[in-house]
């Protein structure tokens, strides 16, 4: 049943101007859900959304975190933001300097050759930690360097499934963020006791994925045909019914749920455990080939049958889904995880301060940003220990580190306003795709897209080892460049359209019409040397000492230094002339100008001519819905909801409806795709109004890149609305194009749009 959820109005200090928060009950509920109505989970989605508001709040007063002293402006926004993100989450957002190491991040002693591990004395020792002492070579790493060996053994994890079934259940009727957070670390607490490989397979079953995200072949998403039929032939239901209960129930977890509850046991089956569970899940994924719908079908139905009750089969049957659907951000899983690790590392019986608690979580981002592979983060955690975790996790050649970003700027003005007395440099903006591009020991290479997608085969035609200066004594590299469309008659730039009519897989050279010419704009490893802690001026020398330019195929970014406001002028223009979409602005000296990874820093400040009249960038955003057209576009939408993403909740909240920008082949097109992503009534992660209540709703899978004139307090959309009381949305919303290389959790956050609004001169209420 749900709970009742009071609300109280509290003004902040320091904080939001206004926010909404709900008191949590006093005892927490675990009853089991036993109906799965949309508006039940809507409700859910809503509290739990407020509870995050509240998990902040308790934790800036519980544990009195001090107010860092902030001479900016935008510094000491930037810190209030930080800090009401304490409670939660977030990948990396600012870079925690430790007082506690006993080593300092310093690059050069990466680049020095191994020294034998010294052991954290405050540490309790346990075997691995203890092998480490006496081995010096990092045993967890070595095999990931190459993705391709890189795959992991099947996992031995005897937890029985159902416990983490049972888990989820409990998180799905929980909606304080700070609970989940306790109930996720209390449970990695004690399977870890058991067994601490155990902490793998269960992370993954937390976040729904089977491994890290540049692996290939490892999605799940099975369509709901397969899954129907599995079901009944397994439950003893005709598919009929089966359908007919979805089109009721809109939760294929709940059917299996239900039908596993009614059919009588003729024997107790052997439990299911994680490691079963999971290796199964893995076999599933990468089925292929004629066999493989049987296959598919054998060991799902295999499992279904090891069902000891309905809610393991509800939850299987959604993580064969991937739509787990309890609320469980990824960034809550990495806090948990960060704890257990804690209570692993240190004293189990020790109430950490918030100080060790926020350098470890801190620790575990970071090395998570550079080497996004959990089994690799829990490993050398568990080896070496998080304090030293940035010695042993860093960045390599072979996994693609999370690219750092850029904040979007409207004037001139205000990139000098910002870089005041620093020195920084400007680089032509090229209009591309991001390609990092690793070197291999082995001589071969990898480029992978800003979402660490390995996009090596989309460019047949480029080796990066023609473009090494000398072999001997270059053998690894990862580069960052921009690959841009390239003219070679004409030996200019073509726009972003002409490389997006490239194919995405399967390129053969010899079938390529359109070239590509990489522009590099940054190198962030060279041999053992991992440069992200380098400051930019010295990695540009690094990059230019190595590598040898070759018009049209690999060269650098353009760059000017410069802090007269006439010759920053006169280089936009040039850029734009030049066919480029502006200027990026990067610190040049200090710690400021390290490379950080994942992170949207004000140390790049991105500067896009066409924007600059409206709110300096375009957005991100997902269809969530669409209206029907009338007269001309009639047959096809004639206008979209769109909304943005709120990465610590994982709902979607509406922004704007949009019909301007589109052609009639658009509108087509756009029809075409989204029909076949219909379902019957909102997702419970979609925040909505329901006076912008479309025809239809979708599954998210598409982003629109979207411009606008400025942004706008509105009573009918919902972005921010957790930071103020209405939402954010977009006025005089324009079309560009489609986003075809995000997934829908890279849309623009709402966190990004509060601040776009913020950052308005004159905002309008
Ligand atoms: N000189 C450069 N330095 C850094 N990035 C560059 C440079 N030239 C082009 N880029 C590209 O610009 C991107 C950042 O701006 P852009 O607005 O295109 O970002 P985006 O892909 O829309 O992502 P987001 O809007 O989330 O930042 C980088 O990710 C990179 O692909
Ligand atoms: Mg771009
Ligand atoms: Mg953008």
């Amino acid at each position: 049943m749900l709970r009742q959820l009071g609300t109280t109005r509290i003004l902040l200090p320091n904080l939001r101007p206004i926010r909404y928060i709900t008191m949590p009950p006093a005892t927490p509920s675990s009853s089991s859900s036993s109906s799965s109505s949309s508006a039940r989970e809507n409700n859910v989605s809503k509290g739990r959304k407020q509870q995050a508001t509240l998990g902040r709040f308790f934790s800036s007063i519980n544990h009195k975190k001090p107010t860092k002293d902030t001479a900016l402006k935008n510094e000491s926004k930037e810190e209030t933001k930080e800090e009401n993100k304490d409670d939660s989450d977030s990948i990396p957002r600012k870079k925690i300097r430790l007082s506690t190491s006993s080593s300092s991040p310093s690059i050069m002693a990466e680049s020095k050759p191994k020294s034998p591990i010294k052991l954290n004395t405050e540490r309790s020792s346990s075997p691995a930690s203890a092998s480490a002492s006496t081995t010096p070579t990092p045993i967890v790493a070595d095999h990931t360097l190459d993705p391709k060996t890189a795959v992991s053994k099947p996992f031995l994890c005897a937890i029985p499934y159902k416990e983490v079934c049972q888990l989820f259940q409990e998180i799905e009727t929980t909606s304080s963020r700070l609970s989940i957070i306790k109930l996720c670390s209390d449970f990695l607490i004690k399977i870890m006791k058991q067994d601490p490989q155990n902490l793998i397979p269960v992370t993954y079953l937390f976040i729904n994925k089977l491994g890290p995200d540049y692996e290939p072949g490892l999605e799940l998403g099975l369509g709901e045909g397969l899954l129907m039929k599995t079901i009944s032939e397994s439950c003893g239901k005709s598919l009929t019914q089966i359908r007919a209960q979805y089109r009721e129930l809109g939760d294929l977890g709940q059917i299996a749920l239900e039908a596993r509850n009614v059919q009588p046991t003729m024997f107790k089956p052997k439990p299911l455990t994680v490691g079963e569970v999971f290796n199964n899940l893995k076999m599933i994924a990468k089925a292929a080939g004629k066999d493989s719908q049987t296959k598919k079908i054998k060991l799902i139905k295999r499992m279904l049958t090891a069902c000891e009750d309905g809610v393991e089969a509800k939850f299987l049957i959604r993580s064969l889904e991937s739509k787990l659907r309890i609320g469980l951000a990824e960034k809550t899983v990495l806090i948990s995880l960060s704890k257990a690790l804690l209570v692993k590392e240190f004293d189990a019986n020790k109430d950490f301060d918030m100080e060790l608690l926020e350098t470890a979580e801190g620790k575990i981002r970071d090395a998570f940003c550079q080497v996004p592979n959990y089994e690799i983060v829990i490993n050398s955690c568990l080896q070496y220990g998080i304090m030293n975790l940035n010695e042993h996790c860093s960045l390599r050649p072979g996994i693609p580190l999370k690219p750092m970003l850029a904040k979007p700027t409207k004037a001139i003005n205000e990139i000098l306003d910002r870089f005041q007395g620093e020195t920084f440099t400007s680089e032509y903006k090229y209009d591309g795709e991001r390609a990092q591009v690793h070197l291999l020991e082995d001589g071969t290479m990898r480029i992978y897209s800003r979402n660490g997608e390995n996009m090596t085969e989309r460019y047949p035609e480029i080796h990066i080892g023609d473009f090494v200066k000398d072999r001997n004594e270059t053998k690894t590299l990862i580069l960052d460049c921009e690959a841009v469309a390239w003219d070679k008659e004409q030996q200019k730039i073509l726009p972003f359209q002409v490389l997006s009519t490239r194919k995405r897989k399967d390129v053969l050279a010899k079938d390529v019409k359109v070239r590509v010419c990489l522009f590099a704009f940054d190198i962030l490893c060279h041999n053992s040397n991992k440069l992200i802690n380098y400051s930019l001026k010295e990695r540009r020398e690094i990059l230019h000492r190595v590598t040898t330019p070759a018009p049209g195929e690999f060269q650098y970014a353009t760059e000017l230094t410069t802090s007269n406001l006439d010759e920053l002028q006169k280089f936009l223009d040039q850029s734009v002339n030049d066919s480029c979409e502006g200027l990026m602005v990067k610190m040049l000296e200090g710690e400021e100008s390290h490379y950080e990874p994942s992170k949207r820093s004000r140390n790049w400040l991105k500067l896009k001519k066409d924007y600059l009249e409206g709110i300096g960038d375009s957005l991100d955003l997902c269809v969530l819905g669409a209206y029907y057209g009338r007269g001309k576009r009639t047959g096809t939408y004639g206008g979209f909801l769109l909304g943005c993403y709120n990465d610590n909740t994982g709902e979607f909240e509406t922004c704007c409806k949009i019909g301007t920008g589109f052609s009639d082949e658009m509108l087509q097109q756009l029809h075409e795709k989204l029909k076949a992503t219909v379902i019957d009534g909102p997702k419970a992660t979609y925040i909505y109004d329901s006076s912008a209540e479309p025809d239809v709703w979708f599954e998210p899978s598409l982003l629109f890149e979207v411009l606008t004139a400025d942004l706008s307090l509105s009573p009918i959309y919902k972005a921010g609305s957790s930071a103020y009381d209405k939402g954010v949305s977009l006025r005089f919303p324009r079309f560009i194009r489609i986003r075809e290389d995000k997934g829908v959790e890279d849309a623009t956050s709402s966190e990004q749009i509060i601040e776009l609004y913020e950052n308005q001169s004159h905002r309008s209420s």
